[in-house]
């Protein structure tokens, strides 16, 4: 295993011992999430936890959930989600985020800000000082008022591209059915306003900007040759 998926499964796997029997937990997306929805199966296959009902934010987090054993729920039949565990692309020093890498970013939003405890897991790559510095900020857009939006972001200082597919001739999208842009911004200096700005585009479904949502940020890096986590 590599040492990004060792630092991936080892963080994955710490979030997923902080989960207690009979909560609602929200299951992110992303590589770093698998190992997450992982250990739960496990856990719950030992019998070290029971009673957890996983609410996926995306069709990988569900067929990894059904593949794990844990069984699902919906926000129509639960009135409270105890946790949710997700990755990110970025994090800032004020636990700000960017996510969407994985185009998922509008049903983690979702949940994960309806979480009473939002446990961020990520590898050490992904801290930065400043939001934007690595990573291209993830927009999801109705198709039809791609060029429209593209057109208001370029007035907001943005250089939108619209995401494309691999192994699929066109763009990627996303399980709404919809598209991603992801934007160049030269500098966030004001993420929390940023991402209100954009959401207000009308054909905007949702940025990748989470602002004052987390609670925790568990990152998993190497040193001394071990992999170790920490706590933000
Ligand atoms: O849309 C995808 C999500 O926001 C992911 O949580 C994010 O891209 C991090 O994924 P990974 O753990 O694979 O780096």
């Amino acid at each position: 295993m590599s040492t990004a998926n060792a630092m991936k499964r080892e963080v994955g796997k710490a979030a997923a011992q902080r989960v207690k029997s009979g909560s609602i937990v929200g299951l992110g997306t992303g590589s770093t999430t698998a190992y997450t929805i992982e250990f739960l199966g496990e856990r719950l296959k030992n019998g070290d936890l029971k009673d957890i009902k996983g609410i996926p934010t995306s069709f990988q987090a569900s067929v990894l959930a059904k593949q794990f054993g844990i069984p699902l729920t919906t926000l129509d039949e639960v009135d409270r989600i105890d946790i949710a565990i997700d990755g990110a692309d970025e994090v800032d020093p004020q636990k700000n985020l960017i996510k969407g890498g994985g185009a998922a970013h509008t049903r983690e939003k979702i949940v994960d800000c309806l979480a009473e405890v939002f446990i961020v897991v990520v590898d050490s790559s992904k801290l930065v000082d400043k939001l934007g510095s690595t990573f291209l900020l993830p927009v999801e857009v109705l198709p039809m008022a791609m060029t429209p939006v593209m057109a208001a972001i370029k007035k907001l200082g943005g250089t939108p591209e619209l995401r494309m597919g691999v192994k699929k001739a066109g763009p990627v999208i996303t399980d709404q059915g919809n598209f991603v842009i992801d934007v160049k911004f030269e500098s966030i200096d004001n993420p929390a306003e940023l991402e209100k700005t954009l959401n207000n585009i009308p054909g905007v479904l949702e940025n990748g900007l989470f602002v004052g949502v987390t609670d925790v940020v568990l990152v998993g890096e190497v040193v001394d040759g071990k992999t170790v986590i920490r706590e933000l």
